[in-house]
Parts: structure tokens; C-alpha cells; sequence
């Protein structure tokens, strides 16, 4: 044995290798965690932790702003909301997280990992192996639309998005998905000004339609110039900035933010000598082993499952139980089964108003052959209406008709990110709504909603 034998190696040290790596190192496994950036992944540095930040001291605001009589300042002093920014990202360095890794008793390799052969991975020459298991964790890239001169012209993605130290006078915004929308209204209320350039009608098309409709109506309410049902087409260099030109749509902007996507990260990682494509997601079952193979396991957005990063470290949690105790197709719900992926996946828009959704939307439910009923209501009760005055959200919940049970639940308002957890317990619990009618929310919260929606369903 030498020191680069392990019983476990991980490739890819954010939230999800960093979760699966401390999972089998805290069962008793030598555990090397293979990074060839920085450790915590786009998570920490250009992601989740940054996006937040900027985007928290706004709500801030606007949250005091609606309560009269809160002494508030016209704008954000945005020097200091980039300082803070700063601070949740420690200045992009990572001695923190690899101070936390080596004291999980993790060994920390730095370098890019590539799969040679079986259990066997290459780390810049050096080859490392594992007797039990290589778990890949390497996350996703940007997904980069096929417009005319975008190779050509400098662009964002959501790394300069989230790390930038100056506002942009202005900011195209190409992509309605969640980065457009957060990144949208973050860069905006620190005072660029902001266009939103989407493909459809609204912004957010995988949610409730109702969902887009408010926030659209929150980014323009915050100044935001929202051009939808465009089809972009070309990108070029011209006087004050880039434009972005196509059907529909012709804008120029200080910055082009390119917000269309992101792909698995599975290119320059061997996966191909393993009948993998590289590019694609890798195929995994729900312990997390990828298809086929008894030693190769994976979690998080390289296999496409749900790319966020809570759902990401259960699927780590899920792999490294299983690696530790050798299950092999486990029972669903079990700790080794990452089962709640297929449906209760819950996530959060932070933008104001936030979006919260778990579970299927009534589209995808029906889709999926269930009966189904949907109860849609405003969120209009006391405690809503003491937490702002002019208070507008909406929540629907949607339930199954054979069960009597949910599966799926959205709220659309100020503030509801906390309101969701309910809605998750309540679907993985496969809990009825005869029972949840015995929930009963505290007055005066939002949570009231719930009594509300139980209320419309006919309880
Ligand atoms: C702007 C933005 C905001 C987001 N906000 C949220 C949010 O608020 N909440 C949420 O849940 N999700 C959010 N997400 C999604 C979230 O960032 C991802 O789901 C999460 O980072 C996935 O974690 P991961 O560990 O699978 O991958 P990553 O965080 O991408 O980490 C993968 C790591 O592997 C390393 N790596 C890759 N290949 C190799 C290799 N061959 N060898 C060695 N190392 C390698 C990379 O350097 C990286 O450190 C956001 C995404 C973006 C882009
Ligand atoms: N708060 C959060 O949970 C959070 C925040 C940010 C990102 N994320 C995750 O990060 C990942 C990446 O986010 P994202 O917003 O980049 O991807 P996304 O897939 O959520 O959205 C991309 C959007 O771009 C649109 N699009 C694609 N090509 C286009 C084109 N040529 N022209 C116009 N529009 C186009 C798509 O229709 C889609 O609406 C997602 O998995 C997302 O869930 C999560």
C-alpha cells in the first residue's frame, strides 16, 4: 500500500464531493477528495453563496419599504453590498473549506481527475486508487447558445455575474431561467440598468405560470426592461457595448450576461473508456452507482438529476451510505436511496417576489397520469398582510385525487422561501390532506395559507 492508495476517491470537491467524501470518511473509509480548483465548487465561489448575497440586501429594502414608519435610505450603498459579497465567498480563496476537509480527516488532492482504468484515477501524472469506490462529483459547465459571434465577444456567464466589483451601467440579461431572473434583479436594484431577454412569455417557464407572472411583474417594478417571445441570433461588439440582436429583439448593453443553461461536467474525464458520452449526464441509480458498474458512483449536477446544491449533498449522503455499508439496490426511502429526487424536489427563487415550489407542477402531474386537483388562491391572510402592507402573492397546491395526498406545492410572494419545508415534509411524509387539516400554521403567519388552501379544497 502506498499513499496513494484509498478505499474511497472522489472527483470534484463542491458541496456534493465534499458531503459524499465526508460521509465515507466518517465511516471509517480513506477518503481522497480530487479537486482542480477551488474546493467548494461553483457553489461557494460563483454561485448559491455570492448570488444570495447580492441579492439579499436588496429584499432588504424593498421588504422595509413596505412597512411604514421603518426609517429607510433611498438606494443600496453597493460598495458595501460587494464587500459582503465578498465575505461569503472569503475572496475566492479556499483555505477554509480545505482547513474543513483535512479536519473531516479528508486527504485533499489538487489536480484534475481523470478516470484510466477501473477504481484508478489519474491526478496530473500521479495515479491514485480506490479498493471500493470512485464517486464523480465534477458539477456542470455553462451551456453556451449557438448564437452568431458569441465565441468572438467577451461575455458573462454566471461567474462574472456573481463575482463582479463594479455595477455595469447596463446589463442584457440573455435566459429566463433562475440565474436570468436573480441576477436580473440583484444587478438592478444595485442601480445598473437591467434588460431580461426571454424566449417565451414570462420568465421561469419550469414553474406555475403564475410564478413568471409575479416575478416578471416584481423585475419590472424594479426597472427592469423585459423583452420576451424573442429568439436571440447574433452577438457583436459595438460603441458603449455589446449588442444582442435577433427576432424580436435588438439591445445593447455595458455587459452581456449569457443565463441559458448549464451541462453536466463530464468532458476530459474519461468517461468514455466506460461506454459514457462525455458531455452527458452520467446514468445513476438512485443509491447513486452509474449504470453498470459496481465501483463508479456519482451525485450532484453531473448526473442531471436535480441540479441544486441541498438536493445534490442528500444524493452525496445517499452515496456514501451506501458505499459504507455495501447496499446495493436498497429500499426506497431508505438512507442509501436518494428516492425523494422523483418527487419532492423543492427550490427556491430569491428573487422578490421569491418563488418556492416542491414536488410537480400541475402540468408535469397530469403529464404523468395522475388525477388531480389544483386549488389556487392569494396569499391574503393576516399574517400577510402585518408582514408588508400591499402584500401580493399566490400559492396553489396540487393533490392527488386517488391518495388524497400532494404533490406538488408553489408559493409565489414576498418572503415565502421558509413556507416551503411544510410543503416537502408533507409530500415525502405522503401525509393526507385530512391529516394536514390538523397542522394547524400559527396566527398571525403566511403559514396561514395552508388553512386557507385546505379550506378551498373542501375540509
Ligand atoms: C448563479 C447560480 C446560482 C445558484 N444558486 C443556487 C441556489 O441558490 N441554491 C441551490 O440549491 N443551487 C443553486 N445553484 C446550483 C448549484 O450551484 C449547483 O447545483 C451545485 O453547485 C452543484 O454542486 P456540485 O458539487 O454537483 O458541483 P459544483 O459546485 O460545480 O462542483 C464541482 C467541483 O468539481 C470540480 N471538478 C470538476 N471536474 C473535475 C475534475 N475532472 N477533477 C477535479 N475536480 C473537478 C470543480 O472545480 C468544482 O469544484 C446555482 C447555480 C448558479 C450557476
Ligand atoms: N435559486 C436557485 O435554486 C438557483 C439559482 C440559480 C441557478 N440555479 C440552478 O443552476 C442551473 C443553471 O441555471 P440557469 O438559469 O442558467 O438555467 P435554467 O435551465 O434554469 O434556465 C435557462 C433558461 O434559458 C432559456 N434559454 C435557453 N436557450 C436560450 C436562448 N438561446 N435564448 C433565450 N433563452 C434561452 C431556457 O428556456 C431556460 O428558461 C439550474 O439548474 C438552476 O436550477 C438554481
Amino acid at each position: 500500500m502506498t499513499g496513494d492508495d484509498f478505499d474511497v476517491i472522489v472527483i470534484g470537491g463542491g458541496p456534493v464531493g465534499e458531503n459524499a467524501a465526508a460521509r465515507t470518511a466518517a465511516g471509517g473509509l480513506r477518503t481522497a477528495l480530487v479537486e482542480h480548483e477551488r474546493l467548494g465548487g461553483e457553489c461557494s465561489y460563483w454561485a448559491c453563496m455570492p448570488s444570495k448575497a447580492l441579492l439579499r440586501p436588496g429584499h432588504a429594502l424593498a421588504a422595509a419599504r413596505r412597512v411604514p414608519g421603518v426609517p429607510v435610505g433611498e438606494r443600496l450603498d453597493a460598495a458595501a453590498v460587494l464587500k459582503r459579497r465578498d465575505g461569503f465567498t472569503s475572496d475566492w480563496d479556499d483555505s477554509g473549506q480545505v482547513a474543513w476537509a483535512e479536519g473531516a480527516g479528508l486527504t485533499v488532492v489538487r489536480g484534475h481527475g481523470e478516470l484510466v482504468g477501473e477504481r484508478r484515477v489519474d491526478v496530473g501524472g500521479r495515479v491514485l486508487t480506490a479498493s471500493r469506490a470512485v464517486v464523480v462529483c465534477t458539477g456542470s459547465v455553462v451551456r453556451t447558445p449557438p448564437l452568431e459571434g458569441l465565441a468572438e465577444v467577451p461575455h458573462w456567464t454566471s461567474r462574472e455575474a456573481t463575482s463582479a466589483h463594479e455595477v455595469p451601467s447596463s446589463l442584457v440579461v440573455l435566459g429566463g431561467g433562475v440565474v436570468g431572473v436573480e441576477m436580473a434583479q440583484a444587478w438592478a436594484r444595485l442601480g445598473s440598468a437591467v434588460t431580461l431577454v426571454v424566449s417565451g412569455e414570462r420568465p421561469l417557464p419550469a414553474f406555475e405560470p403564475f410564478a413568471g407572472e409575479l416575478v416578471l411583474e416584481g423585475l419590472r417594478a424594479d426597472g427592469v426592461e423585459v423583452v420576451t417571445n424573442a429568439r436571440a441570433r447574433s452577438v457583436s461588439l459595438v460603441a458603449g457595448g455589446t449588442r444582442l440582436s435577433g427576432d424580436g429583439v435588438d439591445v445593447v448593453g455595458e455587459h452581456l450576461l449569457v443565463a441559458t443553461g448549464r451541462r453536466p461536467a463530464t468532458e476530459g474525464l474519461g468517461v468514455e473508456r466506460f461506454g459514457f458520452t462525455a458531455g452527458e449526464a452520467l446514468p445513476v441509480d438512485d443509491t447513486g452507482r452509474v449504470a453498470g458498474l459496481d465501483w463508479l458512483y456519482a451525485a450532484g449536477d453531473v448526473t442531471g438529476r436535480a441540479p441544486l446544491t441541498h438536493q445534490g449533498k442528500y444524493a452525496a449522503r445517499a452515496v456514501g451510505t451506501a458505499i459504507v455499508t455495501g447496499a446495493v439496490s436498497p429500499e426506497p426511502w431508505s438512507a442509501a436511496a436518494a428516492t425523494a429526487d422523483h418527487t419532492a424536489v423543492p427550490q427556491v427563487v430569491f428573487t422578490d417576489p421569491e418563488v418556492a415550489a416542491v414536488g410537480r407542477t400541475a402540468a408535469k402531474a397530469r403529464e404523468a397520469g395522475l388525477e388531480v386537483r389544483v386549488v389556487d388562491l392569494d396569499i391574503a391572510v393576516a399574517g400577510s398582510a402585518l408582514h408588508a402592507d400591499g402584500y401580493r402573492g399566490k400559492a396553489r397546491m396540487v393533490v392527488d385525487e386517488r391518495t388524497r395526498t400532494l404533490v406538488g406545492v408553489t408559493f409565489a410572494g414576498p418572503d415565502v422561501a421558509e413556507l416551503i419545508h411544510a410543503a416537502t415534509v408533507a409530500i415525502v411524509g405522503g401525509v393526507t390532506v385530512d391529516r394536514l387539516w390538523h397542522a394547524v400554521p400559527s396566527y398571525p403567519t403566511i403559514s396561514e395559507v395552508w388553512l386557507r388552501l385546505l379550506e378551498a379544497y373542501g375540509l
